[in-house]
């Protein structure tokens, strides 16, 4: 039984990913993102889940910075959860006397548009997580009176739920990947999605086109590109990228190389099945076969059999 770290306490929604990527997992729930992938590099985990990207609000740059900086590690699956958010608070509170609010960076941004209408003069607090929140605003003399987390956080702390359903869409959707120590990958399925990220050698005009042709001359179709400052000066960047297609398929395994040799450095964060089971368009000239076909023939020849 694999021992799974996460970004807890308990009733965080990444508890709720984490059970349905891993139901006979162990769980060891961690006060953040950082606490749980040290957990999984450590060894203390097998492995760790944590939040990557949400629909609304896009990436999760504690957990983005994370696999770009710390110890290597993989990805090896990803989950698409749908999200929504409750007004908790302790038995007794009404919505007119509730001054602050403690939740989530995240449930903060997708739940404006309530606060903004219920709780015009509420002051709201960023939190470690969702249920982080609902349990410190569980306590006599918690400084905050009520939470904004998942309805199931307010059944395990004792919190009442003053409404639901208070996310600005009820459509949101995050994205949860599990991430291992390195070691052998996910068997490709026919539905796979890529991760890695890219650091330039040197600043130069057409640098990020180069990297694009990479992936556009091979029929690469990118899922989502990201740019995050390097942290030595404004203007630097490096860059994020999910694409279609297993580092095992001969386009996806060109491509990756094709950056390593034009790039400075490349990371690579993993091949694993994609979530929502959709398999890729292989534009004429990029399939294995065809692929392998070129490489006989350049073969050939090189060996003067023309
Ligand atoms: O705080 C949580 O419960 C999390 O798992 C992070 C999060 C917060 C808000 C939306 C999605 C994920």
């Amino acid at each position: 039984m694999p021992r799974l770290a996460y970004l807890g306490p308990e009733g965080t929604f990444t508890e709720e990913a984490l059970r349905l990527l891993e139901p006979d997992a162990e769980r060891l729930p961690c006060a953040n993102v950082p606490a749980a992938l040290a957990a999984a590099r450590n060894g203390e985990a097998d492995g760790a889940v944590v939040p990557l990207e949400n629909s609304v609000e896009g990436a999760i740059t504690t957990t983005l910075d994370e696999f770009a900086w710390g110890e290597p590690l993989l990805i090896t699956a990803e989950l698409l959860l749908p999200v929504r958010f409750s007004l908790l608070a302790r038995p007794g509170t009404e919505i007119p006397h509730i001054k602050r609010v403690y939740t989530h960076p995240a449930a903060i941004t997708q739940s404006r548009a309530f606060v903004a209408r219920e709780l015009p003069d509420a002051v709201v607090v960023a939190a470690p997580s969702t249920a982080a929140a609902a349990q410190e605003v569980s306590l006599p003399g918690s400084p905050y009176d009520a939470a904004i987390a998942a309805p199931i956080a307010g059944e395990h702390y004792g919190l009442v739920e003053l409404a639901g359903d208070i996310g600005d869409r009820t459509d949101t959707v995050t994205r949860f990947v599990k991430v291992n120590r390195p070691g052998p990958l996910p068997e490709p399925t026919g539905s796979d999605r890529t991760t890695l990220v890219v650091f330039l050698a040197d600043d130069h005009p057409g640098a990020l086109l180069e990297m694009l042709t990479e992936f556009s001359v091979r029929g690469v179709n990118l899922s989502r590109i990201e740019s995050r400052p390097t942290g030595d000066g404004i203007g630097r960047y490096f860059f994020h990228f999910d694409f279609e297609g297993h580092v095992a398929d001969a386009r996806v395994g060109e491509a990756i190389a094709g950056l390593h040799r034009v790039c400075g450095e490349v990371r690579f964060l993993g091949s694993y099945p994609r979530a929502d089971g959709v398999s890729p368009q292989i534009k004429r000239g990029t399939s294995d076969t065809e692929f392998a076909e070129a490489a006989h023939w350049l073969a050939r020849v090189r060996a003067g059999r023309v």
